[in-house]
């Protein structure tokens, strides 16, 4: 059964990427529970009126291997224990969404048999028209990736109308405006301007990978409550990176 999309929704179907350290909250590791239940709802909201959520949790809060690595470990074990905490997120993710009634699924990268299911794209695609959640967890299954190349890649796979990429900051800035109070924000930028100013605000592989596939990405704040709802009604939250008129 396919659910109706409020008229006035601009996205059908959206891959929302949530920052791993985020979800932190006040704390210094782990999950804050409450900033998970107020994601849960607000993620609620959007199934309410019809869009289509495809989520990709990053790790930070937990485990990143490029840290690992330069504590001594060796990377690609560093890597492996990054993906397999994205899972962990997404156990708590989908915890909260049941809590809140809203159904969901968890598919990992990689097979863990009894746990989550394993990632087949036709079948996520299935979830997501019957309106139920898709937590895509585990990233890409590869070392030396990170979330947003798999939120893009997911993103483009599921055919989303956007990547919407939800972190600690309001958007995207010439420099990284937690280090430069003075940084200025951009309300719109091209694929080639991300890239040949290396802005930081997410990785280079994942803005290569949605330039080909002319996949629009918005990065917003997501501490800021309302601003995803009012974001997939069409408001200009954040950053929006296209290829531009
Ligand atoms: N030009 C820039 N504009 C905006 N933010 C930037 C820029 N350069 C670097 N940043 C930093 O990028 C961060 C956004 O990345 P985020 O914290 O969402 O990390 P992530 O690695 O994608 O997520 P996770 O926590 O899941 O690993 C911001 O907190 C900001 O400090
Ligand atoms: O495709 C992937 C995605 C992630 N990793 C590892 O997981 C951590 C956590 O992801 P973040 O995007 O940093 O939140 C990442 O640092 C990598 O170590 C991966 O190997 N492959």
């Amino acid at each position: 059964m396919s659910i109706p999309n409020d008229r006035n929704a601009k996205y059908k179907r959206i891959l929302l990427k949530l920052s791993g350290e985020a979800l932190m909250g006040e704390l210094d590791f782990g999950i804050d529970p409450k900033v998970l239940d107020r994601m849960a709802l607000e993620i609620g909201q959007l199934v309410g009126i019809g869009v289509q959520v495809g989520l990709v949790i990053g790790g930070g809060n937990l485990f990143r291997g490029a840290a690992l690595s330069a504590a001594g470990m060796d990377r690609v074990t560093g890597d492996h224990m990054g993906m397999l905490a994205t899972v962990m997120n997404g156990l708590a993710m989908r915890d909260a969404l049941e809590r809140a009634s809203i159904r969901s699924r968890v598919m990992s990268a990689i097979p863990m048999s009894g746990v989550v299911e394993h990632y087949d794209r036709r079948t996520a695609i299935r979830y997501l028209t019957s309106g139920d959640v898709v937590i895509f967890s585990a990233g890409t299954g590869n070392p030396f990736f990170t979330t947003d190349s798999a939120a893009c890649l997911r993103g483009i796979e599921i055919d989303a109308n956007v990547v919407i990429k939800a972190t600690k900051v309001d958007g995207v800035y010439d420099c990284d405006p937690v280090k430069h109070p003075n940084a200025v924000k951009y309300d719109r930028l091209d694929y080639d301007a991300v890239l040949d100013q290396k802005l930081g605000v997410m990785d280079l592989t994942a803005i290569c990978l949605v330039r080909d596939h002319d996949m629009p990405v918005r990065v917003f704040d997501m501490t800021k409550p309302g601003a995803l709802l009012n974001l997939v009604m069409g408001g200009k939250e954040g950053t929006l990176i296209d290829r531009g008129e």
